[in-house]
């Protein structure tokens, strides 16, 4: 085992209450706080993680004087060519403030170079962490120690076993060791379970922050708020009103210099299995017990435990052309950079109402919705029809909105109907509001012992169930993509598809963001 003392999270599960934060239950979450990014040189690294600390360290989340931040990886650089190397990305929003802060929070950040299994170089990063803790005259013990696995996950288990080696907290005096592991965990059903067995064996569940950053959006954080604190919703949610719901991810460009890894996982892997799917979990889970990660994550499972297997039939895949131009793809790839597929949802609630999850990489637009369609009115008297079907939507990103199709009378002395909307634009109506990177928010709850917006091993294990066979039958060429032409809606079988499915379009309607 090391020198590293195995040290279990003092927390209960009220210290886990999204609503019992810092200090409770005696566990004390001040003193020094040392965050560790393995795979500093890293693309996410620069672009999400760093950004994400100095937002939190402007808003007075990380304080100078407990915080001390570490990048590690293979590549041999100094502390300063890190710095150099993130400084631009953390110098996009522009804001006020920015030039005075920078510096300071540059100053916190430390760079130790190693390999990912050799115990030489997580010596070294202990040394560094334990000589930081000491500085801020920390008691051993009480520090806090945060490790951000910003690697691909071929590297987690020889890098928990290193942490678990020589870098945890060394005693029980109430500190704490946490890892951040990001997706894809694992390629499948019997991957993901390999690999959860592995840092099983190394670390606690409530030490393993598995992050899926589609649940730190506000929108999505949002959706239990929508669906339980809202009587009007509370009725309607089910198969007698719904006829359908899409949950759609799409992006305006391919896969931008990172066609290697995409290629060996797709858009199912990349996006589908874990930020679709978890958004359809909390639009078709059933009421929480409490507002308790633990009750929150139980309502997930079981629904995802309800999804019927999927049919051939109900999928259709796409590959946009010019993919395998990318040096980086096989000439003969059949991973699709496009997906629409229906999940069937086995119980009281949702019986023959098709989910309907659909992504793609390079098509005309770049947004991520949650659309429900509602049944068409019983004994329609204004032949409302014609106009479109009531529709409720949550507009992840960007232009974050909740609007929802309704038909009302055309204003004028005819009586004639039209399709309109009630529509909460979140930039009109919050104007003062700054919206958090998903990222900013999901760090910080790794800070506050959160787990709410995290997924837990059954959960993963239960998503991997829906999608293994369907990803085996792709990795086998038994199912084919079909080429699309980039920057288009996909392939027309999709459309094609949702019809079949029962969604129906409502033509010559668009909704508009309002501008101030
Ligand atoms: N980039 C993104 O936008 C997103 C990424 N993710 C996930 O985050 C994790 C990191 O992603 P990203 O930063 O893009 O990955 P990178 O490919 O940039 O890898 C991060 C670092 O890991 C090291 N590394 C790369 N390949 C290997 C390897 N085969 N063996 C050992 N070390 C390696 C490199 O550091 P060095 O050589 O210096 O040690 C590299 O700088 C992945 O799990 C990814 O799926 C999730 C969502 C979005
Ligand atoms: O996880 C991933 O997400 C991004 C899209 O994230 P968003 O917050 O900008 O919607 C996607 O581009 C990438 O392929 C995928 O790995």
């Amino acid at each position: 085992m090391g020198s590293g003392q195995w040290l279990l999270e003092k927390r209960s599960s009220f210290r886990n209450d999204s609503f019992a934060r810092d200090g409770d239950n005696g566990v004390p979450e001040t003193g020094c706080l040392s965050i560790i990014v393995l795979g500093a040189s890293g693309d996410l690294a620069k672009k999400k993680t760093f950004p994400a600390l100095f937002n939190l360290y402007r808003q007075g989340f990380l304080q100078e004087s407990e915080v001390h931040i570490f990048g590690y990886a293979r590549t041999q650089i100094s502390d300063d060519d890190l710095r150099k190397r993130i400084r631009g990305y953390l110098e996009k929003d522009g804001s006020s403030g920015i030039s005075e802060d920078l510096p300071k929070f540059l100053n916190l950040i430390k760079y130790v170079s190693g390999s990912y299994d050799s115990e030489e170089g997580f010596q070294l990063l202990d040394k560094e962490i334990s000589e930081h803790e000491v500085s801020k005259n920390t008691a051993e013990g009480s520090s806090r120690r945060l490790f951000y696995l910003a690697l691909p996950p071929s590297v987690y288990p020889p890098v928990c076993r290193m942490i678990r080696q020589c870098c945890m907290n060394k005693s029980d005096l109430g500190g704490w060791t946490r890892i951040v592991v990001e997706k894809p965990f694992g390629k499948d059903l019997e991957s993901s379970e390999k690999l959860s067995s592995q840092i099983g064996e190394l670390f606690e569940e409530p030490q393993i922050y598995r992050i899926d950053h589609y649940l730190g959006k506000e929108l999505v954080q949002n959706m239990l708020v929508l669906r339980y604190a809202n009587r009007f919703f509370l009725p309607l949610w089910n198969r007698d009103n719904i006829d359908n719901v899409q949950i759609v991810f799409r992006e305006d460009f391919g896969t931008e210099g990172r066609g290697g890894y995409f290629d060996e996982y797709g858009i199912i892997r990349d996006i589908i299995q874990n930020h679709l799917l978890q958004v359809l979990c909390l639009v078709a889970m059933e009421k929480p017990i409490l507002l308790k990660p633990e009750h929150i994550r139980d309502a997930k499972v079981k629904v995802l435990q309800s999804v019927l297997p999927i049919k051939d039939e109900e999928v259709v895949l796409g590959q946009h052309e010019g993919y395998r131009d990318d040096p980086t793809v096989p000439d003969t790839s059949n991973t699709p950079t496009f997906a629409t597929i229906i999940l069937r949802i086995h119980n009281e609630r949702w019986e023959g109402v098709p989910f309907i999850l659909k992504a793609g990489k390079a098509l005309n637009s770049r947004k991520a919705e949650i659309r429900v369609q509602f049944k068409d009115v019983p004994g329609d008297i204004f032949k409302c029809k014609k106009h479109g079907r009531n529709e409720f939507v949550i507009r992840l990103q960007p232009s974050e909105a909740i609007y929802m199709k309704l038909t009302v009378k055309q204003p004028g002395l005819e009586m004639s109907t039209v399709q309109s909307e009630l529509d909460l634009s979140y930039r009109q109506r919050y104007q003062d509001a700054v919206i958090p990177e998903a990222y900013e928010r999901l760090i910080l709850d790794t800070i506050r012992g959160d787990q709410q917006h995290f997924v837990r091993r059954d959960e993963l294990k239960a998503a991997w169930e829906i999608f293994t066979p369907l990803l085996h039958r792709i990795d086998n060429g038994e199912m084919k993509p079909i080429p699309y032409k980039p920057g288009s809606r996909g392939p027309a079988e999709a459309d094609q598809l949702l019809e079949s499915a029962g969604y129906v379009q409502t033509h010559g309607y668009i909704w508009i963001p309002p501008t101030l």
